[in-house]
């Protein structure tokens, strides 16, 4: 093959591979046998040494970089990213819509959402390129965890979407990554993680990629910060968009049209949540208008237009005999 042919062949290759990586990854559904997207991987990788200066920043092989860094540099967030009041029972909540309703002109209507037990984070493209991925920090200013994130393999590193784009999301480790790193350190003799919360965390904040990609984290999206071309009205359409876009987002999400109907999510999943294969520690309930959300506002730290619905504290020392490998 000559120098052109070369450069067809590898951008073929990555581009079925992402889309490989896209099935299995983002929608848990693999559509070729392990064999065919390691036999491709290798051909990748080899074309790459030979032809370095082809090899692009979207591969698959560059998920897990180069040298592990001093430091996480710090970063600003132009659009902060805000915490979310608590709900601890039903009245909360009824006192949540209320407020809602008599804030917003026109009928409310709410999307209830998993609260998903991880480190929120945000990740920036630019001209459809995975640029920058950071911590949520104090809200205005977090860290540089661009290596580490690379290394999630549901995270896109390349979208068909021109301009700039941010969204917000939280990564987490799932229960079965959980556990099998916690056996590795009790067979090395090391102190385990009490939850999967506090290993994701501890996982994204190792200077060395290296580590982090071993740890099988995940993520689910389900905000947008930025967006140059974005012509959105709601906050359930954003999920779709997301979804669109090639990004994971957690499919049990749900508009209720009223306070009913999110009491009705909220009772279904304080009983159901252990049936899920990552720990949630709540429910969050938005409004679903962006105009009513704009009409509500923030207080100092947190959105009037959402609420986070927080389980009751339950005996959640998740040890390794508690979780059940699903
Ligand atoms: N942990 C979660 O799953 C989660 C957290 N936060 C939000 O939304 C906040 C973000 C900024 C205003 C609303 N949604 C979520 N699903």
């Amino acid at each position: 093959m000559n120098k052109q042919e070369i450069k067809e062949r590898m951008d073929s290759l990555v581009e079925v591979l992402n889309q490989y990586g896209y099935s299995y990854y983002v929608l848990d559904n693999p559509t070729v046998p392990d064999s065919e997207y390691d036999q491709k991987l290798r051909e990748l990788e080899d074309l790459e040494k030979e032809h370095p200066d082809l090899a692009r920043e979207d591969s698959p092989t560059q998920r897990i970089g180069g040298e592990p860094l001093d430091a996480f540099r710090k970063v600003t967030h132009e659009t902060p990213m805000m915490s979310l009041g608590n709900a601890f029972n039903e009245q909360d909540l009824r006192d949540f819509a209320r407020r809602a309703q008599e804030g917003v002109s026109g009928e409310v209507t709410f999307v209830c959402e998993l609260k998903i037990d991880g480190l929120a984070i945000s990740l920036k493209y630019q001209e459809g390129k995975f640029v920058l991925g950071s911590t949520r920090g104090d809200g205005r200013i977090g860290e540089d965890i661009t290596s580490n994130l690379r290394t999630i393999r549901s995270i896109p590193l390349s979208i068909k979407e021109a301009g700039t784009l941010e969204v917000r999301g939280e990564a987490f480790m799932p229960h079965k990554s959980f556990l099998e790193m916690n056996k590795e350190r009790e067979e090395k003799g090391e102190e385990p993680f009490a939850n999967p919360r506090n290993a994701a965390a501890g996982s994204l904040r190792q200077l060395d990629p290296k580590i982090a990609a071993k740890r099988n984290l995940d993520i689910f999206l389900y905000g947008v910060g930025e967006w140059e071309n974005s012509n959105i009205t709601s906050h359930s359409k954003s999920l779709e968009a997301l979804h669109r876009l090639g990004f994971k987002t957690n499919k049990e999400w749900k508009r209720c049209k009223s306070i009913e109907e999110v009491l009705e999510f909220v009772t279904y999943w304080t009983e159901h949540r252990k049936d899920l294969n990552y720990e949630i520690d709540g429910i969050v309930v938005k409004v679903d208008s962006l105009d009513h959300q704009d009409e509500l506002g923030f207080t100092a730290k947190s959105p009037r237009w959402a609420i986070a619905y927080k389980f009751p504290a339950e005996e959640v020392v998740t040890t390794l005999k508690d979780i059940v490998l699903s």
